[in-house]
C-alpha cells in the first residue's frame, strides 16, 4: 500500500518511523517520494548516508542529527571490519564526508561531535558497534522526549481558540519523532486549543504540501494549505493567533535560521499582531554563533526553483536564486520553546541563562 492511501487510523507521530536501525544498517524513509509513495533507503555506509542527507531523502535539523549519529555507527562498523583495532583512524574521512552534507542545521555537527567523543572512549581492541549504537539510540530517544516536552510547553502558550499557521515540515519526518513546531501543534490540538492548522506549502521543495499535510491528515488534524505568499492576508483577516515554526540553527542572541520564507512570515506576523513562536531542542542552539550573521545559509540548486517534480516550469534562459534558509532576528520572535523551557522576547542573556539551566 502506498503512503497516499495509508490507513487513516494510524497517527503519524505514533506510526511514522522515518529513521530505523535494523540488521546492522540504517533504513531511511525517502521523503522525496512522499506523499505518493513510501520508499525506504537501506544504507550501509556513512558516505551513502551523507548523500541521502545532501539530497534531502532525509531532512529536518533534528532528523539530520539523529541520522548522522547512526551514520557514525556505520562508519565505525565498516572500519572495524576492515582494520580491526585501527578502526578509529580509518573512519575519519567518512565522518568528514558526513559533516559536509549540509551546512546550516547545527544538529548535524552536534551529533557528530557527541559520537566522536563516544568513539574515543571505546576500549582499545573492542568492536565499537554495540556501544556506539547505544549512544546513537540515546540521541534518537532523547530527541523524541524533548519534542514531547516542547509540545506541552508550547501548547500551554496557545489560548483563545483561534487557529495557527506553520511553515515547512517540523513533524515526525523532520525529527526523531513527534516533531518540534508540529509537536506543539499536535499537543495544542489534543488539548482543544486549535481546530485547524494552516500550513504554508513551502516552495521550492514543498515540505508543507507534501509532508506536513500528509502527517496531519494521518493524525486526522484538519489542515488547510496555502501558498506562503497568502500568509500575510490570512493574518490580516485575523484567522490565526500564532505562527509556529522550527529552526535549523539558533544563534546565541536568539536569531533563528529556518526554512526560506520564515523571515517574511515573522515580519508579516509582527505587522498584524500575530505571535511568533520558534520551537527547537537545545541541540539546535549554537552558542558559538554570536548572531544570525554567523549562521551559514545553504544555497541549493537553481533547478529546485526552475523545475517542479522534475519538469521545467520556468522560462528557458531564466536564472534562479535558491537560499534554503533565512534568518529571523530575535526581535521578531515572541517565544523560543525548547525542552529546557520557554524564552520570551529572546535576548543573549536569556539564551545564556537557558543553556546554563
Ligand atoms: C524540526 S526542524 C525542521 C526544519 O528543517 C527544515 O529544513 P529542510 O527541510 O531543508 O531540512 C525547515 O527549516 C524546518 O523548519
Amino acid at each position: 500500500m502506498d503512503a497516499y492511501n495509508a490507513p487513516m487510523k494510524n497517527h503519524a507521530h505514533d506510526s511514522i518511523r522515518a529513521i530505523i536501525w535494523q540488521d546492522h544498517h540504517l533504513r531511511l524513509l525517502d521523503q522525496r517520494w512522499l506523499p505518493q509513495e513510501t520508499r525506504y533507503l537501506d544504507l550501509h555506509t556513512a558516505k551513502d548516508t551523507a548523500a541521502a542527507i545532501r539530497d534531502m531523502a532525509v531532512r529536518g535539523a533534528p532528523a539530520i542529527g539523529v541520522t548522522a549519529a547512526y551514520a557514525v555507527v556505520l562508519a565505525a562498523r565498516q572500519a572495524y571490519a576492515r582494520y580491526r583495532e585501527n578502526w578509529l583512524a580509518h573512519m575519519q574521512e567518512d565522518v568528514e564526508t558526513l559533516a559536509q552534507a549540509r551546512p546550516t542545521a547545527v544538529n548535524l555537527f552536534w551529533a557528530i561531535d557527541v559520537m566522536r567523543e563516544h568513539c574515543a572512549a571505546i576500549p582499545k581492541g573492542q568492536d565499537p558497534e554495540a556501544l556506539l549504537l547505544e549512544a546513537a539510540t540515546r540521541i534518537h530517544e532523547e530527541d523524541i522526549a524533548a519534542n514531547r516536552r516542547m509540545g506541552e510547553l508550547g501548547a500551554a502558550l496557545i489560548q483563545g481558540g483561534r487557529d495557527v499557521l506553520t511553515h515547512c515540515n517540523t513533524g515526525s519526518l523532520a525529527t526523531g519523532g513527534y516533531g518540534t513546531a508540529l509537536g506543539v501543534i499536535r499537543s495544542a490540538y489534543a488539548a482543544g486549543h486549535i481546530q485547524t492548522v494552516f500550513a504554508d506549502e513551502t516552495r521550492p521543495w514543498l515540505q508543507g504540501a507534501r509532508l506536513t499535510a500528509w502527517e496531519l491528515v494521518q493524525d486526522e488534524i484538519p489542515v488547510c494549505l496555502l501558498c506562503e505568499g497568502a500568509a500575510a492576508s490570512l493574518m490580516r483577516e485575523g484567522r490565526v493567533s500564532w505562527a509556529i515554526v522550527g529552526a535549523d540553527r539558533i544563534a546565541a542572541n536568539g536569531d533563528a535560521a529556518n526554512k526560506i520564507g520564515t523571515y517574511s512570515l515573522a515580519v508579516a506576523a509582527r505587522h498584524h499582531g500575530v505571535k511568533f513562536m520558534v520551537v527547537a531542542p537545545t541541540t539546535t542552539i549554537d552558542m558559538q554563533a554570536a548572531d544570525g550573521d554567523a549562521i551559514p545559509i545553504e544555497q541549493r540548486s537553481a533547478d529546485e526553483v526552475l523545475e517542479l517534480g522534475g519538469q521545467r516550469v520556468a522560462a528557458r534562459g531564466a536564472q534562479a536564486w535558491n537560499p534554503s534558509f533565512d534568518v529571523t532576528p530575535a526581535s521578531l520572535i515572541d517565544a523560543i520553546v525548547t525542552e529546557k523551557g520557554v524564552v520570551t522576547e529572546p535576548t543573549r542573556e536569556k539564551m545564556q541563562n537557558l543553556m546554563k539551566s
